[in-house]
């Protein structure tokens, strides 16, 4: 069953368009990744179905679990099965790692137990009650991972999980993307500059060319294809 698809998406900002006719779909149980060069409209497209603002929707739908959810506001799509990520992380700097979470869970309908989340970040264990202003930028990554799985999704959406991070911190979240994909059952679906680390964790990849999607592969295929590579992504 398709958990997310996308049909015929027309966004951008203002006047600009930025996505043209983008389509895709995403079966319950895998992780996609999105990939394109700087610009390519990714973070856009990750908006566009967190319903995060600015992006504005011209036209075209995306359901989520079969619903259309093209015009919900952020907070209502979280009660649809949404989980979000956001690229600047987004933590709340003076609370602390145990406060962020409490947050996310009084904040939705059916969230896991804060010990539950925990249990997937050990190193948000020990560190409890920290504010998150004083964590390591692989700590506050996790704790967005971690305030985003609060709401017990059913997909989660990453934008740039490793960005800004240390290879050994990369390597903690692939683990935990894995974790949550193969233990949770959670349908992930991610933004990533970092495409070593897109092909560890993805079961697919969808390319993203000036705001069209223009391939879609298995990891397996990309790798033997360092011309897409060269072409879409400049590695
Ligand atoms: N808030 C905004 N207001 C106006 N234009 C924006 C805004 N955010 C992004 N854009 C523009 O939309 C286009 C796509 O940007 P987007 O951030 O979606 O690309 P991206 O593929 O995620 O790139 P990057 O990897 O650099 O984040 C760019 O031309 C960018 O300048």
């Amino acid at each position: 069953m398709n958990i997310v698809e996308i049909e015929n998406l027309n966004a951008g900002y203002g006047t600009g368009q930025v996505l043209f006719d983008v389509s895709l779909e995403i079966e319950e149980g895998e992780v996609v990744s999105l990939l394109g060069r700087n610009g390519a409209g990714k973070s856009t497209m990750m908006r566009c179905v967190a319903g995060a603002k600015p992006p504005h929707i011209q036209s075209g739908t995306v359901r989520v679990n079969g619903e259309d959810i093209t015009d919900l506001a952020t907070h209502k799509r979280t009660s649809k099965g949404i989980g979000y990520v956001p690229e600047e992380r987004r933590v709340w700097p003076g609370l602390t790692i145990s406060e962020n979470i409490r947050m996310a869970i009084n904040n939705t309908s059916d969230p896991m137990s804060l010990d539950e989340v925990l249990s997937y970040f050990p190193r948000l264990q020990e560190l409890e009650d920290k504010a998150a202003r004083n964590l390591s930028g692989g700590e506050q990554q996790m704790l967005a991972i971690g305030r985003a799985l609060a709401s017990n999704p059913d997909v989660m959406l990453m934008d740039e999980p490793s960005e800004g991070l240390a290879p050994y911190i990369v390597r903690d979240v692939e683990q935990v993307i894995r974790q949550l994909n193969e233990e949770e059952g959670l349908t992930i679906f991610l933004v990533e500059q970092n495409v070593v680390m897109a092909m560890d964790v993805s079961d697919r990849h969808y390319f993203l060319d000036q705001g069209e999607i223009v391939d879609e592969m298995t990891p397996g295929k990309l790798q033997e294809n360092p011309e897409i590579r060269q072409r879409y992504l400049s590695v």
